[in-house]
């Protein structure tokens, strides 16, 4: 069977500065593949450019066998891959029903001229929005908090508000951007199991960001290594554990620790 989605030898350069050099892996459906790297290895900007927030100074991204990487972000997100990020800000006025109901307009049928003068379309458009977005609150266990204002959410539900408007556009690959940053032990198995379910009853790919090296180890199928730019290893987290390479980089690193 052939990959989802192929990262072919993806560079990207700041001027002088090679954020990602030369990286290759590919993604098979259904699987949870986490990219994990000291400090400053070229994570996010691998994520950017695979949700093309940022283009590839040479290399490219497949999806399905077509060229994604360098369009433009809502394009890509339209086709399926979609990136969330590490705080909610932009739906924090609203509640957590409203901003799920909100994000579901990126794959809205109805013109902006039909929702302007509430066309009939529109208006199927809205109710079916809010539909989903009660059976997503739901299947997240955050039926009981869907009229709190984002704003007031601890932690932890404000993550998973991330998803929740990450799932409301119906994504086929999901990235994560640090999904158990600032969490304590029990938020973050809530959070891996939540992952967990996302892909297994939902049949989401998921890509994830990460530094807690426990969790990564928990939930990940395959894990892929950055360092310096470049990718010094992918394999199971049983081989990504033993690596020579990953554990040197990992020592040689005052901040981050791979946890073993
Ligand atoms: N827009 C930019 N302009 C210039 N340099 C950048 C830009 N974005 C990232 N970099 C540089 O590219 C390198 C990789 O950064 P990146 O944020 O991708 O690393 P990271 O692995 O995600 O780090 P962290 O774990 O700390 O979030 C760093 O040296 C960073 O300073």
């Amino acid at each position: 069977m052939s990959p989802l989605l192929q990262v072919r030898n993806v560079t990207k350069k700041y001027g002088g500065l090679t954020a990602n050099n030369d990286i290759s892996f590919d993604v098979a459906e259904n699987e949870i593949l986490s990219v994990i790297g000291p400090n400053g290895a070229g994570k996010s900007t691998l994520f950017k450019m695979i949700s093309s927030f940022t283009p590839t100074t040479t290399g490219e991204v497949i999806y399905r066998g077509e060229r994604i990487s360098n369009l433009r972000p809502h394009i890509v997100a339209r086709k399926g891959v979609v990136r969330t990020f590490q705080e909610t800000t932009i739906f924090k006025s609203m509640t957590v029903r409203e901003s799920v109901v909100v994000a579901q307009h990126l794959r809205a049928r109805a013109s902006l001229a039909g929702y302007f003068w509430g066309s009939k379309t529109a208006k199927n458009d809205v109710a079916a929005f809010e539909k989903y977005a009660d059976e997503l609150l739901e299947f997240l266990g955050m039926s009981d908090i869907s009229n709190e204002q984002a704003s007031n959410l601890p932690q932890g539900s404000l993550r998973a508000l991330g998803i929740a408007i990450g799932l409301a556009t119906d994504p086929k690959v999901l990235l994560l951007d640090e999904p158990f940053a600032g969490m304590n032990h029990d938020e973050t198995m809530n959070m891996v199991n939540l992952v967990r379910s996302v892909r297994d009853e939902r049949g989401v790919t998921v890509m994830l960001v990460e530094h807690d090296m426990p969790a990564v180890m928990s939930i990940s199928d395959r894990i892929v290594v950055l360092n310096f730019g470049e990718k010094i290893a992918e394999g199971t987290p049983s081989e990504i554990q033993n690596n020579e390479k990953v554990i040197e980089a990992y020592l040689g690193s005052v901040d981050d620790e791979i946890g073993m």
